[in-house]
């Protein structure tokens, strides 16, 4: 991984997570997933490429989906303050060495002038400000539907060595909200900020890089359990890969969903405010078995083992490197099965034994 204290240049102000592309192979059947289900809002569509926003969003779109031979992330895009910032992101990612690409305005339909690097922890990032501005339909209560999405809320990623990830986005000025560790201080997984939000990017330790999820938010937990209701009614259940639940991380009521590409969404609701200078960061026990669940409920193994292929600048999907730290799903024996409910009883009160 490249030297991320090789500069002392000014990082760019990023003010959030902005968009996400997504490389499917099937744009029909993805439209019947994010349009027919998840209900969000088609700004733009063609044969290649449909953009998508959820109903309180005014820029252009938050995610595109692209047909393409390989489902994979093709690129995960921040909002920084002004476009000035993107000549202090070239000189920043020139500075540390890392591939750094400037796309025209219109390179993306809806996005202005951006610049696009591999970071150093091998994803396809974009950095950008002028975005065409769409109606916003926060109000629009006659097209919401039962399970109506807001936002865009975060990205996931899946990357072995999180303590250096964590100090690469330490240098964008991001700030840890929470994160998991053992008594050893092997970190298994951290959630950054720069909204006042818990996260706007989640660091998952693994074989990496590769991205674990895109989420988006709701207002109300009655919006995640219709989009479930409204997946049992249509047979697609399957596609309920965990949860309904309550997060201990985040404190957020949580879904997780499968695309038809396996590409992972989640929808969450229900985070808290982190926008002060003094926000305390809370750190969890790996072996604390309401750390990922409040209510103790087994992650299950596939959210511990799949992740989506990501992209080169140049669309050539990326090798993985291992992770030689201790892997969360064996340190607590399959999914959380051997975990403590009270860590003074004795025994620790395990929720599930050997079930799993
Ligand atoms: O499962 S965790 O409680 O650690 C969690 C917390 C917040 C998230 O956004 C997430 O994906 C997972
Ligand atoms: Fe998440």
């Amino acid at each position: 991984m490249t030297d991320i204290t090789a500069t002392a240049a000014t990082p760019p102000d990023v003010l959030r997570c902005a968009y996400a592309e997504l490389i499917v192979s099937d744009l029909a059947e993805s439209r019947a997933f994010y349009v027919g289900v998840l209900g969000l809002v088609v700004t733009y569509e063609d044969d290649e490429a449909i953009y998508l926003r959820a109903f309180e969003e005014y820029l252009h779109h938050s995610l595109i989906i692209r047909k393409g031979p390989v489902p994979a992330l093709a690129v995960l895009a921040y909002r920084v303050r002004s476009p000035r910032e993107l000549d202090v992101a070239v000189e920043y990612y020139t500075q540390l060495g890392v591939r750094v690409e400037r796309r025209a305005a219109g390179a993306t339909r809806g996005i202005g002038e951006a610049v696009r690097i591999e970071d150093p922890l091998g994803f396809p990032i974009e950095f950008f400000y002028d975005a065409e501005h769409v109606e916003r339909f926060t109000q629009r209560y006659d097209v919401h539907g039962a399970g109506a999405i807001s936002r865009l809320d975060h990205f996931n990623v899946v990357t072995p060595d999180v303590p250096a990830a964590v100090k690469y986005y330490e240098g964008l000025n991001f700030r840890v909200s929470e994160d998991i560790e053992d008594a050893e201080k092997t970190v298994y997984a951290a959630w950054m900020f720069r909204k006042p939000t818990v996260h706007d990017v989640a660091l998952t330790g693994g074989d990496g890089p590769r991205m674990h999820h895109i989420a988006f938010a709701t207002h109300e937990r009655s919006q995640i359990l219709h989009l479930c209701d409204h997946l049992g009614a249509i047979r697609q259940s399957d596609k309920i890969e965990r949860g309904p639940g309550r997060h201990g991380v985040s404190n957020a009521f949580y879904l997780y969903l499968l695309d038809p590409d396996g590409h992972r969404i989640e929808i969450y609701t229900h985070d808290y405010y982190t926008g002060d200078p003094d926000n305390p960061t809370i750190t969890w026990d790996v072996h604390d078995n309401q750390r990922r669940d409040w209510w103790g409920t087994p992650v299950v193994p596939s959210w511990y083992t799949n992740a989506s292929t990501v992209l080169d600048l140049d669309g050539v999907p990326r090798g993985v490197e291992q992770r030689t730290d201790a892997r969360e799903d064996a340190v607590t024996i399959g999914a959380d099965g051997f975990s403590y409910t009270r860590i003074d009883d004795e025994p620790a009160g395990f929720k599930l034994g050997s079930q799993l």
